[in-house]
């Protein structure tokens, strides 16, 4: 037969049309593996809340995100007074500086195992940081979240003593989703001293672990002062509001023990409560000052309390010297060392002698009686 270029064109007709459907399937593959990365990096998931959601990260938070200041200023009412004060810097979860790299890390991790991993459901915490203002909580609840047993959410809830008509289904949607296994926490310093709040976390469960960061609670009011005037510069000296008759020759200083910075600073009174719901040994006091000189000897204790394996160990922490304070470290690799932001560790004002030791003296007995209740001596005077 002679050679066709015709028919050769024809026979070549039916093998280029299965090179088509051959580039269609691939096509189609290739759309379902795009599709698929783009699930992987979070895109097609349908997290409602991304101000208080599993996967809020630290540099979300750190960020200040306009959206997630709005949404939490809604879900977290105002602020109280001038001298009464709550962190508000804190209470959006304004922590970790220098965090972007390791943030972006974790929350493609958090993705991934989302999208992989069909069993994590949100859960109400089963331990809770419940204090004390200005004690270290921050830090605390950063060294902890480095567990992989432990999920917790960034910004304070103040479900217990400011949200709690909103409900436990609401509180609950705050939560990370955990898998099983994993340990779900929060952290909000007023839960120590608001009245109400024991029993609350007893009706949620009588089984709920509680820590407490103490620290001397001369240098924790004065702490609580320096924030309070950081926002409000013009505010009066720390001595009139610590004293109610603080003008000269006025007698002996008297101190105003209604004032809040003073007020928090007497955890016996305030632990008293506690103890009408909880045994002693569902409470872990922590050393503020420890937990800076020491943080992986502190770290020790809270796991164990939590019954975790000591996973966080001297390998996670670094002291930075400029800075006074440990910071956060991968154990393997050269990676930057991330510390707090600049709303923790700032420079206290000068507080003159006398009425730091009138201040000592007032919370002396306060103090026996704590180290008494807990069983241990915080070395505060
Ligand atoms: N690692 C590390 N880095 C920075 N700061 C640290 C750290 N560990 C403890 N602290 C101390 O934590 C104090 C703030 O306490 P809180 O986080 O409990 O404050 S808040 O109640 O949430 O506003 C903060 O108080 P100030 O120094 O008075 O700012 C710190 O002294």
């Amino acid at each position: 037969m002679e050679y066709s270029p015709i028919l050769h064109h024809l026979h070549v007709v039916p093998s280029s049309s299965n090179v088509k459907n051959k580039l269609f399937v691939m096509c189609i593959m290739l759309s379902l593996w795009v599709y698929m990365i783009y699930c992987c990096v979070g895109y097609c998931t349908t997290i409602p809340t991304p101000s208080l959601s599993a996967s809020t990260t630290r540099s979300e938070v750190s960020e200040g995100d306009g959206e997630f200041d709005n949404q939490l200023d809604s879900s977290l009412g105002a602020s109280r007074d001038l001298l009464n004060n709550e962190n508000e810097l804190d209470s959006r979860g304004d922590d970790w500086d220098e965090t972007r790299g390791e943030a972006k890390a974790s929350q493609g991790d958090n993705a991934m195992s989302g999208f992989f991993n069909e069993s994590e459901t949100k859960k109400l915490p089963g331990a809770i940081i419940i204090g004390v203002k200005k004690g270290g909580t921050r830090a605390l609840l950063e060294f902890l979240r480095v567990h992989p047993d432990i999920r917790a959410v960034g910004a304070e809830p103040h479900f217990f003593d400011r949200n709690y008509d909103k409900g436990l289904e609401w509180y609950r949607d705050l939560m990370p989703k955990t898998l099983e296994g994993q340990l779900t926490m929060e952290k909000t310093p007023s839960y120590f001293v608001t009245k109400e709040v024991p029993s609350r976390i007893y009706t949620m469960s009588k089984h709920t672990k509680l820590i407490v960061v103490v620290r001397d609670p001369v240098t924790r009011a004065i702490s609580d002062y320096t924030q309070t005037r950081s926002k409000k510069p013009d505010i009066p000296s720390f001595e009139s509001l610590a004293f109610r008759n603080a003008t000269a020759g006025a007698g002996p200083a008297v101190v105003d023990a209604t004032w809040s910075a003073v007020q928090i600073g007497v955890y016996a009174k305030h632990l008293e409560h506690w103890l009408r719901y909880f045994p002693a040994g569902q409470l872990l006091f922590v050393s503020g000052e420890r937990l800076i000189s020491d943080p992986s000897g502190e770290m020790a204790r809270v796991q164990d309390f939590l019954g975790l394996r000591r996973v966080v160990d001297d390998r996670h922490f670094h002291f930075n010297v400029a800075k006074g304070f440990p910071c956060l470290k991968r154990p393997e690799g050269n990676s930057k060392p991330h510390c707090l932001g600049k709303t923790k560790g700032r420079t206290h004002p000068n507080i003159a002698g006398h009425v730091v030791q009138r201040l000592r003296e007032f919370y002396r007995p306060y103090n026996n009686k704590f180290y008494q209740m807990t069983g241990h001596d915080f070395g505060w005077d």
